[in-house]
Order: C-alpha cells, then sequence, then structure tokens
C-alpha cells in the first residue's frame, strides 16, 4: 500500500463496509481529502456518508481497507487522533431543560483533558464563534433546529481542532438556518480548520465547499475540486437568428452538438477543449472562444440578434455520471 500523503488530512484506500445483513455500504473507497479544503461528500440518501463517517472515526470497522486521519492510522490511533477532530453526526445530543450555556459546560466537563479553570472562557468563546452568545441563557428545546446545530457545532469546538466532521450539517434547516451554517464553515475554513461535510444537496456543495467527492451506490464516483468539475462540464449555446438553418451548419463545423432549431432560437451543446480534458484546467477552459464562435457566424452571413452560454450545473454532471436523478435513493 503506499503512504498516506501528508497533504491529505483524510486518506482511504480500498475502504468497504459489508453490514451483517449483507449489505454492501462501502465499496472499495479511495478518498483524498487535502489539508485546508471544505469537502463536500455528495450522495443521495442511502449512498454510503454515514457508514464512511463512521469508519473514519473509527465508530464501526471496516470490513476491509485502510483509513489514515490526521496522518495516522485508524481506529488504531483513535485514542491520539480524536482529541484533534470535531464531529458532529446526526445531530447533536442534548439536554433539554438546559440553556444552551449549560449544555456547553457539560460537555467541556466531560473531556478529562479539559482545565475547569479554563472552562468558561472555553465556552464562551465557542459559543461566540458559532453566533450563539445572546441566545446561550434559552433553554435547548427552545432552541430551533438551526440553533441546535450550531450549538453542535460549538460543542464539537471546544478544543481547537484541526479538523471538523459534520454529517449532514443543514438537513431539516431552512433557508435562512442553512445561510448560517454555510457561512460558520467558510468562516472556519478561513482559520484554517478543514472541514469535511457530507450533504446530499448539490447546490450547497457548489456554494461552500472547494473540493467535493461524489457517491452512489456505496461507489466513489468522482472526486477533485469543485471548479475542475464545473470546468469538465459542456455547456450549451443558445444562438437567436432569423438564419437558423444556416446557424446550425456553422454551429457544427465548430464542434458544437445536439443541435436544436425552434422558432428563431438555434441551442446546441458545446464541444469540450482539450484544455477542460485537463485535471487542473481552470473554470474557463471548457468553452471554445465564443468569441470567435461568434465571429465565424456572422462571417458566414448568419444574422445574430441574441448570443448565450448556460453552463451546466453540478447537478447536470451528477446525472451524466450516474445516469439517474440525484433524489434518487441508492
Ligand atoms: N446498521 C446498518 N445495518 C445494515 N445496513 C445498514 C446499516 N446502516 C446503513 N445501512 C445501509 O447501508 C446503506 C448506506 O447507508 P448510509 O446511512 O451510509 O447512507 P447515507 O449516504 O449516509 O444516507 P443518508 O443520507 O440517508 O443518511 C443503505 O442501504 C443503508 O440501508
Amino acid at each position: 500500500m503506499a503512504q498516506p500523503s501528508h497533504a491529505a488530512v483524510i486518506e482511504t484506500r480500498g475502504l468497504s463496509k459489508r453490514y451483517r445483513g449483507g449489505q454492501l455500504a462501502v465499496d472499495g473507497l479511495d478518498l483524498a481529502v487535502p489539508r485546508g479544503s471544505v469537502f463536500g461528500f455528495l450522495g443521495p440518501n442511502g449512498s454510503g456518508k454515514t457508514t464512511t463517517i463512521r469508519m473514519l472515526l473509527g465508530l464501526i470497522d471496516a470490513t476491509e481497507g485502510a483509513v489514515h486521519v490526521l496522518g495516522e492510522p485508524m481506529p488504531s490511533t483513535a485514542r491520539r487522533v480524536l482529541p484533534r477532530v470535531g464531529a458532529l453526526i446526526e445531530g447533536p445530543a442534548l439536554y433539554g431543560f438546559l440553556s444552551g450555556r449549560a449544555n456547553l459546560h457539560r460537555y467541556d466537563a466531560a473531556d478529562p483533558t479539559a482545565d475547569p479553570r479554563t472552562r468558561k472562557a472555553r465556552v464562551e468563546g465557542a459559543l461566540e464563534r458559532v453566533g450563539l452568545s445572546a441566545a446561550s441563557g434559552k433553554k435547548a428545546k427552545a432552541y430551533s433546529l438551526g440553533m441546535k446545530q450550531r450549538l453542535g457545532i460549538a460543542a464539537a469546538l471546544l478544543k481547537p481542532r484541526e479538523l471538523l466532521v459534520l454529517d449532514e450539517p443543514t438537513n431539516g434547516l431552512d433557508p435562512q438556518g442553512m445561510r448560517e451554517i454555510r457561512s460558520l464553515v467558510r468562516a472556519l475554513a478561513q482559520d484554517g480548520t478543514t472541514v469535511f461535510l457530507s450533504s446530499h444537496l448539490l447546490d450547497e456543495i457548489e456554494q461552500v465547499c472547494t473540493h467535493t467527492a461524489v457517491m452512489n451506490r456505496g461507489r466513489l464516483v468522482t472526486q477533485g475540486t469543485v471548479a475542475d468539475m464545473s470546468a469538465g462540464a459542456r455547456g450549451r449555446v443558445t444562438v437567436t437568428t432569423p438564419d437558423g438553418a444556416d446557424a446550425a451548419r456553422v454551429l457544427k463545423e465548430h464542434g458544437v452538438a445536439d443541435l436544436t432549431v425552434l422558432g428563431d432560437e438555434v441551442t446546441g451543446e458545446l464541444p469540450l477543449t482539450e484544455a477542460a480534458r485537463r485535471p487542473g484546467s481552470p473554470d474557463t477552459a471548457g468553452v471554445p472562444d465564443l468569441a470567435d464562435l461568434n465571429a465565424a457566424l456572422v462571417r458566414s452571413g448568419v444574422r445574430v440578434r441574441g448570443f448565450g452560454v448556460t453552463r451546466a450545473s453540478l447537478e447536470d454532471i451528477f446525472v451524466s455520471l450516474t445516469g439517474e436523478g440525484f433524489d434518487v435513493a441508492g
């Protein structure tokens, strides 16, 4: 087996989990989470995300394969590694009759390495970090779901952490709650914490993550930077013109595929340039020079009234990779 690279805070090789009932929930997963990334672990319900996270944290044993977290093999070094990792899995366990602040005091007191003399400062610091200082005296049962999630993250932040693992942190939140968690994740990443979060929401990954891995039915479909993934997506060009047939011919000569002419609109799929096929190509590399395409149309006598490009979304990419819609259960 290759040595784990130091740039990766999470690295798995051939990681698999077969549950007792025979279900292969995770199948030969090779994951590499770069230090400093906000890594979106994406997949429909039942695709194996939670099972993977449980193996990463040593909560369940892998059937096969290896896991390194912060450069150390798991679960054998869990005692050394886990204090450097904050985790929030399936919502925080809170005492509803206690205030948010009192809940954090309890969490802190449960940590034998936490110095009681500095507890107050740690708790206040964590409340401040997640924006709950003003609401810290309220009973946790009166918190909204988003506030409960933030309190859970505060509990995970009572110690300085190199890595934060969040399982579906925005699940069940309203749009405002989702925005709050997203901006908290961004702020944590800016402070240098690597954040690994699972989600079944593509636009969430697009908005907050630098990197992503896509799971489907227990297998890794793709992983890389979000920018590369978007660059790999083809766009569609739309030309508005009274000369539809000529426009379609010229576009076809320039590699535009899947052409349709409807009224005065001609649309087609842009070709992938060579540059876009290379890993690490910039976001714009997937689109041929649109000015050249437009000029070619005009040179051929096509009267161009409108010219636009829509880029494929991550959702389109997901569908093209897996051949199915994203909300389908695995
Ligand atoms: N304890 C278990 N015993 C047997 N099968 C399980 C167990 N936990 C999960 N599974 C199965 O393993 C597969 C992967 O489940 P997992 O919870 O890891 O997916 P997920 O991507 O996290 O989905 P969700 O977003 O719904 O939580 C599913 O088919 C699920 O039914």
